[in-house]
């Protein structure tokens, strides 16, 4: 297992966090994505796959309070808070999909923001920590957001969330519209996170690079969980590699299209 690696990453006295999901219910108004969904979400990094409408960032915003939820939710033995701030505080923190910085602020005050629950006192310890865990954004510290490249954006998104130390990072595709090389190197960033003891729940499309991260997987389609299992299994099994893997990958992309593998793995099940 990859923990024997030494990794880069210091984190400052946070503790991993087990994020057990019960019969999690939660959508838009009388909407309904997600039903009695159960999920374990243990130390290390759990990717949650499936096609595009499936629910995941569904999952991901009931997690963090930005939509009501229903079921339970339990980080570490208590019941998480309803509100996002008091969630933050218990030590979960949401990397949007989209990044969703400051554009015109610089790299330095959009970490600022990230830190805003943290004692100020505290504040300047934390921002030399990421900038340890993150060299590449020291360089830009002064660099406005918003002219940055979108992998150097995801990674500043990344580093402000770790501002607050959380226990649970949530990623919601941290590969989305990124070069090869910038998606392996995010990804290697989710696994040294997980390495270094903060959990990791990863929404992910980039099915085969995230499986090959990942410690443990679950597999969403339509708001329903079709499979569950270590990310090695996963890998192997033929749901995964029938809809997601092999035939399917983009060639100029390199990347899964998730939604067409399924639509089409649906027509051939139809049609046989
Ligand atoms: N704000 C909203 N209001 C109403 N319905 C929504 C809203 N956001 C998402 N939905 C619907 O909820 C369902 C699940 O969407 P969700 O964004 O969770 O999927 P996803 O698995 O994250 O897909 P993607 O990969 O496209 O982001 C979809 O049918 C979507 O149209």
């Amino acid at each position: 297992m990859m923990w024997h690696r030494p990794h880069p990453f210091t984190l400052g006295g946070s503790t991993s966090a087990h994020l057990k999901v019960e019969n999690l219910s939660a959508g838009y108004g009388a909407f309904l994505v997600l039903r009695d969904l159960t999920l374990d979400i243990r130390p290390g990094l759990t990717v949650v796959l499936g096609p595009n409408g499936a629910g995941k960032t569904t999952l991901l915003k009931a997690l963090n309070g930005l939509i009501p939820r229903g079921g339970n939710v339990l980080l570490n033995g208590e019941e998480l808070p309803e509100k996002t701030h008091e969630i933050v505080q218990a030590g979960m923190a949401l990397v949007p999909e989209g990044r969703q910085l400051f554009p015109q602020l610089t790299v330095a005050e959009n970490l600022e923001l990230g830190g805003w629950l943290v004692p100020k006192a505290e504040r300047p310890q934390r921002m030399e920590q990421a900038f340890t865990n993150f060299p590449k954004l020291r360089e830009r510290a002064s660099q406005l957001a918003g002219t940055m490249s979108g992998g150097e954006q995801q990674m500043v998104a990344v580093a402000r969330a770790m501002m607050c130390a959380p226990r649970l990072l949530m990623l919601d595709e941290p590969s989305l519209g990124l070069a090869p090389k910038m998606v392996d190197e995010l990804l290697g960033i989710a696994r040294r996170i997980a390495d270094a003891g903060t959990t990791v729940l990863m929404v992910e499309q980039n099915v085969k690079k995230a499986l090959a991260v990942a410690d443990r997987g679950y597999v969403l389609e339509r708001g329903n969980l079709v499979a569950s299992g270590p990310a090695k299994l996963l890998a192997r099994s033929t749901v995964i590699r029938e809809a997601y893997l092999g035939a399917d990958k983009d060639p100029a992309t390199g990347t899964t299209n998730a939604a067409d593998a399924v639509a089409r793995r649906k027509k051939t099940a139809t049609a046989a």
